[in-house]
C-alpha cells in the first residue's frame, strides 16, 4: 500500500509478461530518444525521418510530437513556464511507458527547460534516455519560420515565444548533438543516420 501524489491506498500490480519478454518479441530494446531544440530547428522532421528509417530496418518506434500532443493529451496546457513543465512531465511519463512496452519512443518537443528534461531522464535507467540536441542557430530557425510564429512573436502578437522572449536552455551533457557543418545543415536522412548509428552502437536495435 502506498500514498503517492494525491492518491492513497494504491497498489502496484505486476503482470507476468514483462519488458524483457516484449523486447525479445520485438528484437530490440525499449528506450526514449528525446529531441529538443528551438521551434523550426527540425525536431518533427528528424522524428519522422528517424521513425521511417527504423521502420525500414524492422524496428518498432512511435513518435510523440509536442505539437500533436497539444491537440489531445495536452490540449488544456498553454506556454507558461508551469504549463510547459507539466507538458514535459506528462510526455516524459508516456515515453517511459512506451519504452517499457519495448518500443523506441521518439519524443520531439521544444522542452526548453533543462530541469524538465532532466526530470524525464531520471524516470528511466540513464542509458535508456538518449537526448538529442538539434543545435540550430536562432537565425536559421527564424528564417525558416514555416508557421509564421517567429514573425508574430517579433511583432509582439505572441508573448513568451521560445528564443524570442522566453528562454531556451541548451543541454549540458546530451548524448547526441546535431549542428551545421560549414554553415550547412545536415539533411533529414543524415540527421536520422546520426541517431541510428548511436542506437546501433549501444545495442538498442537488437534484443539483449
Ligand atoms: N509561445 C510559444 N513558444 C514556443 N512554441 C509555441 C509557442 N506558441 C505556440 N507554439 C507552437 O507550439 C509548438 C511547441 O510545443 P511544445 O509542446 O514542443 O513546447 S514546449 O516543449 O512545451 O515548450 C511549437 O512547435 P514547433 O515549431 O514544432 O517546435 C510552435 O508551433
Ligand atoms: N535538415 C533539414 N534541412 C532542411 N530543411 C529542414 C531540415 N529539417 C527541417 N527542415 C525544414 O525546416 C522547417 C521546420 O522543421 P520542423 O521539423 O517543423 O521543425 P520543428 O519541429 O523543430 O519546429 C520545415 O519547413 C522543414 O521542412
Amino acid at each position: 500500500m502506498a500514498t503517492l501524489g494525491n492518491s492513497t491506498n494504491i497498489f502496484w500490480h505486476e503482470c507476468p509478461v514483462g519488458k524483457v519478454d516484449r523486447q525479445k518479441l520485438l528484437n530490440q530494446q525499449g528506450c526514449v530518444v528525446w529531441i529538443t531544440g528551438l521551434s523550426g530547428s527540425g525536431k518533427s522532421t528528424l522524428a519522422c525521418s528517424l521513425g521511417r528509417e527504423l521502420h525500414s530496418r524492422g524496428n518498432l518506434s512511435y513518435v510523440l510530437d509536442g505539437d500533436n500532443l497539444r491537440h489531445g493529451l495536452n490540449k488544456n496546457l498553454g506556454f507558461s513556464p508551469e504549463d510547459r513543465t507539466e507538458n514535459i512531465r506528462r510526455v516524459g511519463e508516456v515515453a517511459k511507458l512506451f519504452a517499457d512496452a519495448g518500443l523506441i519512443c521518439i519524443a520531439s518537443l521544444i522542452s526548453p527547460y533543462r530541469k524538465d528534461r532532466n526530470a524525464c531522464r531520471a524516470l528511466l535507467p540513464d542509458a535508456n534516455f538518449v537526448e538529442v540536441f538539434l543545435n540550430m542557430p536562432l537565425e536559421l530557425c527564424e528564417g525558416r519560420d514555416p508557421k509564421g510564429l517567429y514573425k508574430l512573436a517579433r511583432a509582439g502578437k505572441i508573448k513568451g515565444f521560445t528564443g524570442i522572449d522566453d528562454p531556451y536552455e541548451p543541454p549540458l551533457n546530451c548524448e547526441i548533438e546535431i549542428k551545421q557543418k560549414d554553415g550547412v545543415c545536415p539533411t533529414p536522412n543524415e540527421m536520422a543516420g546520426q541517431v541510428v548509428s548511436y542506437l546501433e552502437d549501444k545495442g538498442f536495435l537488437h534484443a539483449q
